[in-house]
């Protein structure tokens, strides 16, 4: 069995329904929920314990304890409302995350910090500035859970299993997101190809604009997304504990663009293990500079550097 340990700051929507895949498909021996909310903690940790068939152990942790863990997932802080952007959780969630970081530190030199709270690109930011480990290490789940929707959006537009068509949104988890169009491949084979092949005319326009307001139709209708999430977070857990060297798009540093954002690269066991130089047509490379432009302005709005 394993000996790794995952927090989840939050345990809310999202931190129990990420903490619901790992124990249902276990990557670790133990799962700790941390949250100042004691009594909604408590329930979830026992619900969820009445689901570890698998002998995954949930059980209630500090923020001490959660510094000590091989990855901490941080999903605390307030979510959107309908009709409200992930930035407009921008400075309510930067406090938050400043006193859990504060209360965990030091962090074990090995802990990998995975943001999921929004806005995740510029929390990853803020978060690699205040947690004092190598910045490798400090990573959010940005355009994977996007990546995802878009592949199964066209999945059922040319009758594939998603995962076999190799797609990515890159750049903001957010309104300046892209489609890397030009990237897209089907068994080996450019999606232009397979389009062409089977006659398929494909709105792209649609398809970027449902892969993007897909969050805000599921939070009109039912308050809240988590088990898109619940799934990707424990996706990448796995593939940093068990070192996968897997492709996954997440936002990390990206030293050209100045900014945290999500371009595909190898995930292991410390995080990034390296970028990939993905090549890009002039209009998505400057949708990406707009994108990154996005986020340092908002990095800036909230203090961190111009
Ligand atoms: N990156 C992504 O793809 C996604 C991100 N999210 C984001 O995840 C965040 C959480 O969403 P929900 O779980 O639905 O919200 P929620 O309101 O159900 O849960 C948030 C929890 O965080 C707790 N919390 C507050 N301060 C804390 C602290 N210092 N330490 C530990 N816990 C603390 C609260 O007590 C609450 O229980 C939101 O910011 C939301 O926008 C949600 C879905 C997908
Ligand atoms: C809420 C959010 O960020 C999402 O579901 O994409």
């Amino acid at each position: 069995m394993f000996s790794s340990r995952i927090a989840i700051l939050g345990a809310g929507s999202v931190g129990s329904a990420i903490a619901y895949s790992l124990i249902i498909n276990p990557v670790c021996s133990e799962v700790l929920l941390v949250d100042p909310q004691t009594e909604v903690r408590d329930a979830q940790v026992e619900d969820l314990g009445d689901a570890s068939f698998a002998g995954v152990r949930v059980r209630a942790g500090t923020h001490k304890e959660a510094g000590q863990c091989s990855i901490v997932i941080i999903t605390a802080g307030a979510k959107q409302r309908p009709g409200e952007s992930r930035t407009d959780l921008l400075q309510r969630n930067l406090n938050i995350l400043h006193s859990a970081i504060e209360d965990m530190k030091p962090f074990h030199e090995d802990t990998v910090i995975l943001l999921v709270a929004n806005p995740v690109d510029v929390l990853t930011y803020f978060a690699q500035q205040m947690a004092g480990l190598p910045k490798e290490q400090v990573i959010g789940s940005g355009t994977f859970l996007d990546s995802t929707r878009l592949r199964g959006i066209l999945a059922r537009k040319v009758d594939l299993d998603p995962a076999s068509i190799h797609a990515y949104v890159i750049g903001e988890h957010g309104d300046s997101q892209l489609v890397a169009w030009s990237t897209i491949t089907v068994g080996g084979a450019s999606l232009e190809n397979e389009l062409r092949q089977r006659s398929i005319d494909l709105d792209r326009k649609a398809v970027a604009e449902e892969t993007r307001d897909k969050a805000a139709k599921i939070i009109k209708a039912k308050g809240a997304t988590a088990y898109g999430i619940g799934g990707v977070a424990a996706i990448l857990c796995k593939s940093i504990l068990f070192d996968e060297r897997k492709v996954r798009p997440v936002s990390h540093w990206n030293e050209e663009l100045q900014c945290c954002l999500s371009l595909p690269v190898v995930l292991g066991r410390k995080g990034i293990v390296r970028n990939l130089s993905i090549v890009l047509v002039e209009e998505e490379k400057a949708l990406l500079e707009k994108s990154a432009g996005t986020l340092r302005g908002l990095i800036a709005t909230a203090g961190g550097k111009e």
